[in-house]
């Protein structure tokens, strides 16, 4: 399986727009892996995760055929994980249109209002499926159950286990420590991937997602109750430039716990 980081950005992206601070600075000197856009990852060519206004510029840049897509997941309705108004470049008038290519869309119920809304009154070819935590569904790519995150609280968002090929994946961002039920529901679980956040860094305040000590915590728990397989692997990435880490900062923390860290177009094969 194929797994495609497209961006590894919290909201403000790297360097940030309207940003002065010293890692944003850096981050322009020195390029490279220091240059994250917002958060999204695609799997085989086929299973996306989120959909954020940097879409465009990653299928330009990694050359993604964005048509391929059949499964589109929202994991909850903000700017940075949804920005509906570009599926309107695939509706009627705006893209070739080939009725039976249908993408379909997944997530919680603001998420979907959000999609549906504004397709409305355009000739499209999506279908919406509004998802239930821990409410398995079979999709046209994979087995998914959402799961519950600790993020906003001004409305339901999750995060998702795929199951595809023999494989299985946690998809773990946004959030803080999780709720109960989603470590309950994990208990029993053998991932051969789990992608984490670290938003916040060093940081010992975070609401709504992790620092480095949650990052590792979570990392800690997933190993001790043999939640990863023995070849699986632990990724982190959602990256905030007010942590003030830069990518080689990241690997010094992460890479001795057997973490990845993540960037910008890096593609993984399990
Ligand atoms: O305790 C906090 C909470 C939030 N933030 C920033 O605000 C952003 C809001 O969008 P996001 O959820 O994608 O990412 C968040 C971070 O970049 C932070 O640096 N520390």
């Amino acid at each position: 399986m194929k797994v495609h980081f497209h961006g590894t950005a919290a909201f403000e992206g790297i360097p940030s727009l309207f940003c002065h601070c010293e890692t944003c600075k850096q981050a322009k000197v020195l390029g490279g892996k220091n240059i994250r856009t917002r958060t999204s990852v695609l799997i085989d060519e086929v299973l996306k995760i989120d959909f954020p206004a940097d879409t465009l510029h990653h299928s330009i840049r990694d050359s993604v055929d964005m048509d391929k897509v059949r499964d589109l997941l929202f994991t909850h309705s903000h700017s940075d994980h949804l920005y509906p108004e570009d599926l309107l470049i695939r509706a009627f008038g705006y893209a070739q249109f080939n009725e039976e290519e249908e993408l379909h869309l997944y997530g919680h119920d603001l998420p979907i209002k959000h999609c549906s809304q504004l397709l409305a009154t355009e000739r499209h070819r999506f279908q919406f499926h509004n998802l239930k935590p821990f409410e398995t569904v079979h999709t046209q790519t994979a087995t998914i159950t959402p799961l519950l995150a600790n993020h906003d609280p001004k409305e339901t968002c999750l995060l998702y286990l795929i199951e595809k090929d023999g494989k299985t994946i946690f998809y773990g961002h946004d959030s803080g420590w999780f709720p109960k039920p989603t470590w309950d529901w994990l208990k029993g679980k053998k991932l051969d991937l789990a992608i984490l956040e670290c938003t916040t860094g060093n940081a010992e305040q975070c609401d709504g997602h992790m620092n480095v000590k949650d990052t590792l915590k979570t990392r800690d728990w997933l190993v001790e109750n043999h939640v990863m397989q023995a070849e699986g692997r632990i990724v982190v990435t959602h990256f905030s430039h007010n942590a003030h880490l830069l990518h080689e900062d990241l690997v010094q923390i992460f890479e001795q716990s057997g973490i990845t860290v993540a960037y910008d177009g890096m593609q993984l094969e399990i």
